[in-house]
């Protein structure tokens, strides 16, 4: 194998936003320090995505899968970049042809945090209270469980979301724990993280996944050196369970899994947009059959769904 150089590096696509150049940071050290070479025989390239360009708008409207991916794996079809690291909770159950994405860094804390000025837990939110939340399986969990809050929409990244709250535009917000963690501004922003029975985390959360060209032998042999066999035991679980549900990151899709040495727990939720019904179940089995007990989860979950519960399902 021809290994990178200073002079000949690996392109490492990424987003610009400051989370994805933690992960994209991550990806390249691990490589570096798998195959013992200098961080200058790799190069961080920012490639800007349609998602990035329209943050005035709740991404719901704006719609359309790969709206974070499809520049990115342009530019990997391209050759202009070698391989593309993402947050695997963005990332479409599949790729365009050509692509692959099946190496997975070991995964982060998958729970939600909440968020307020003061720490406060989830559940010692006062009655009426404003939450701040794009996201539709967040938005659900919680009118959900708490039909006296209120739920407005909160774009934007850490600060930006820190300030709002300040402002007094909502009194709570949520964010990934991962996502804290990897920018290493955990200790600074209030949380308590909320326990996965309580509010169950979006498929694949917090882990990174790192893409490439399927032809790309050089990519392919270098990667199987960073993959995290765990992390990617659990993730072909719960996917299998996504997309037997036919869902994108924009629906209120919940599932985890989680391995106790060859056994596997998958726990799965749907839930109406407005939170006004929610199913939850769990299936367990050998690990090596995380995929199958992906869709059978999936499937045992729409059989109790009934045709009218997915009004979810015309939202793209
Ligand atoms: N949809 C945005 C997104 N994609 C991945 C993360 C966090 C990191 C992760 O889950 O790996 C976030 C932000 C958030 O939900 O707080």
């Amino acid at each position: 194998m021809d290994l990178p150089t200073p002079d000949a590096p690996l392109k490492i696509g990424t987003r610009g936003s400051p989370l994805a150049l933690a992960q994209a940071n991550e990806t390249r050290d691990r490589l570096a320090r798998a195959f013992t070479l200098p961080s200058e025989a790799f190069t961080i390239v920012v490639i800007k995505t349609t998602g990035d360009r329209v943050l005035d708008r709740p991404l719901k409207e704006i719609g359309g899968k790969g709206l974070f991916t499809k520049e990115i794996e342009e530019a990997m079809l391209a050759g202009d970049i070698d391989i593309a690291v993402h947050s695997m909770k963005d990332m479409p159950v599949e790729q365009p042809a050509g692509l692959l994405l099946d190496t997975y860094l070991p995964r982060e804390d998958p729970r939600d945090a909440f968020v307020t000025l003061d720490g406060q837990a989830f559940a010692d939110l006062p009655e009426g209270r404003i939450v701040g939340t794009s996201s539709l399986r967040r938005r659900a969990q919680l009118l959900h469980r708490r039909p006296d809050l209120q739920v407005v929409e909160f774009r934007g990244n850490v600060q930006t979301r820190l300030r709002k709250l300040e402002d007094g535009v909502a009194h709570a917000t949520f964010l990934a724990i991962a996502g804290l963690n990897r920018l290493r501004v955990d200790a600074e922003v209030p949380h308590a993280p909320v326990a996965d029975d309580d509010m169950l985390p979006a498929i694949a959360q917090g882990a990174i996944g790192v893409e490439r060209r399927a032809d790309d032998d050089r990519a392919g042999a270098m990667l199987s050196e960073i993959h995290d066999r765990e992390t990617g035991q659990r993730l072909a679980a719960e996917r299998a369970l996504l997309a037997r549900l036919d869902g994108s990151c924009e629906t209120p899709i919940a599932g985890l899994a989680t391995l106790d040495g060859d056994h596997l727990t998958l726990r799965g939720e749907i839930l109406r947009t407005d939170g006004s019904e929610a199913l939850a179940d769990t299936i367990t089995g050998a690990v090596a059959d995380g995929p199958d007990l992906g869709r059978r989860l999936a499937d045992s979950l729409l059989g109790r769904a009934g045709p009218d519960f997915f009004d979810w399902r015309a939202q793209a």
